[in-house]
């Protein structure tokens, strides 16, 4: 039987990557000559992939009517997003606790992420963190994309487990409703970017700190 495996979601459940995202995403508009946007309603707009969230507030601000002009400035977003990864993204408290506890138990640990992949890993590599998961798949790894059930299948294949002994952990509708379509328990963290209240979204466990998160897991294991 192989190893317990544990999947998390990035932005909004591993880190708190909202202050450069959305601090690259307010000089963003500004430089097109745009109003910013209220960092409360930017923070709904997490958890798509980046090329989505530049999307939807172009278009908030009554731009981004073609392909190209969408395309070029997500260009010059990630120009910038790139050396500011990490400027103020942190992992959330309790975390790393955790994710020793559970490399103690031989679990396997996996990231599923609609980041670009090569943009998860450097933002993982400058926090210390890539050498704890045995896989980091980003929305290009695979060409698919959560809530796709089949980007985290595969996630969990290529780290050598079993989705019948595998949970996810993320914070918002693409990673819930990826676990619901794979048939996996799901932990909702309520510390992340939803913009959907996390009951309307069913996850098997909604949890406020990571604390708690391997009491949360080893239940879900064990049911
Ligand atoms: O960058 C995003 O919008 C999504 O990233 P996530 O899947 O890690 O939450
Ligand atoms: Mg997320």
């Amino acid at each position: 039987m192989s190893a317990p495996t544990i999947v998390f979601d990035l932005d909004g459940t591993l880190v708190d990557s909202c202050p450069d995202l959305i601090g690259t995403l307010s000089w963003l508009l500004e430089r097109e000559g745009l109003d910013p946007i209220v960092y409360d309603e930017a923070r709904a707009l997490i958890g798509h992939g980046i090329k989505p969230m530049v999307e939807k507030a172009l278009k908030l601000k009554g731009r981004g009517e073609s392909r190209d002009e969408i395309e070029a400035v997500y260009e010059r977003y990630i120009a910038v997003y790139e050396t500011r990864l990490t400027q103020e993204t942190r992992p959330y408290p309790g975390l790393l606790a955790a994710l020793d506890r559970f490399a103690a138990d031989g679990m396997i640990l996996a990231v599923c992420t609609n980041k670009i992949e090569r943009l998860a890993r450097q933002l993982l590599d400058e926090l210390d963190m890539s050498r704890r998961f045995a896989v980091i798949a980003g929305a290009d790894t695979y060409g698919v994309r959560k809530p796709d059930p089949a980007h985290l299948l595969r996630t969990i294949a290529a780290a050598g487990g079993d989705p019948a002994r595998a949970v996810m952990v993320g914070d918002s509708e693409t990673d819930i409703r990826a676990a619901q379509g794979a048939g996996i328990p799901v932990v909702a963290f309520s510390g992340g970017y939803t913009a959907i209240p996390l009951p309307d979204l069913d996850p098997t466990v909604i949890l406020d700190h990571y604390d708690g998160l391997p009491d949360a897991v080893s239940r879900l294991l064990t049911r």
